[in-house]
């Protein structure tokens, strides 16, 4: 496991967003080429979505075997089926009608509206046993293996739903669980968990504007998960901060490498 982060600066929102998404098209055919199938975890917000949308726009998404993927959801707002605030429903329109993927291979988080009614943390444990017939049985997992999963960073640091002293950063035994009173709205969410996210081989960390560099400053200063819950997300064996130049404007000069754009 590794929690040393690796930072790429992109000139602009746009072409970050363009770059993350031919890195996640080569990482989604490596993984195909390797085992047959890919695991990615999606995030809502507006980098994970701007990501989506430069997958969908971009003539290599054709190199991807659609059907041979597996897609999961960090975390939810919890809102009724179709609602256009939940993250499922902007991943659909971002990317997922305009690609053959197999539906039998799309999970979203549950709606307030499904199986579990309005009850969250029903609905979480729901998740939780759908996530588990998926395992990584090799790994004695509680969740799948996932190649990549995507985190959009929030201006208070949040990851998913993980918001700063949330009681959903202590949880060490599920792998997801309900939010309630989030800051950001809606105050119901589902989310993975750190441990679950940390399973993860890659984790992704997004983030653009000048909104963002306070966050991603602090978050890759070394400070404690619990109040910065972007420094507890990092992956088995990579952690990838995927910057535009305003949100990488308020970093120390060494964490600053030299724009790839
Ligand atoms: O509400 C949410 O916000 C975060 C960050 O969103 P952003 O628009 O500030 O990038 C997102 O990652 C999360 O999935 C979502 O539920």
């Amino acid at each position: 496991m590794t929690a040393t982060p690796q930072v790429v600066v992109h000139r602009d929102k746009e072409l970050m967003a363009q770059a993350a998404a031919a890195r996640l098209i080569t990482k989604i055919v490596d993984a195909q080429a390797a085992r047959g199938t890919a695991s990615v975890v999606l995030t809502g917000g507006r980098n994970g979505n701007g990501l989506l949308a430069a997958l969908a726009a971009s003539p290599a998404r054709d190199a991807v075997d659609w059907g041979r993927l597996d897609l999961w959801w960090g975390d939810e707002r919890f809102l009724p089926a179709g609602d256009p605030d939940r993250n499922e429903v902007q991943a659909r329109e971002a990317l997922l009608e305009r690609v053959p993927v197999d539906p039998s291979r799309v999970h979203p988080m549950p709606a307030s509206d499904g199986p579990w009614g309005n009850d969250a943390e029903a609905a979480a444990e729901g998740y939780a046993a759908e996530l588990a017939t998926a395992r990584d049985v090799l790994n004695h997992g509680a969740v799948p293996r996932f190649d990549v999963l995507l985190l959009g960073v929030g201006p208070d640091t949040h990851v998913a739903s993980l918001f700063p002293e949330h009681p959903a950063l202590h949880e060490r035994e599920r792998p997801v669980v309900a939010v309630h009173g989030a800051p950001k709205p809606p105050p119901t969410r589902i989310t993975l968990t750190l441990p679950a996210i940390r399973t993860a081989r890659e984790v992704w960390l997004l983030a653009a504007g000048e909104d963002k560099a306070d966050a991603a400053r602090i978050a890759l200063s070394g400070p404690g998960e619990l109040q910065v819950p972007a420094a507890g997300a990092y992956g088995e064996s990579r952690t990838l901060w995927l910057l535009d130049r305003a949100a990488a404007s308020a970093l120390p000069p060494q964490l600053y490498p030299p724009a790839t754009a």
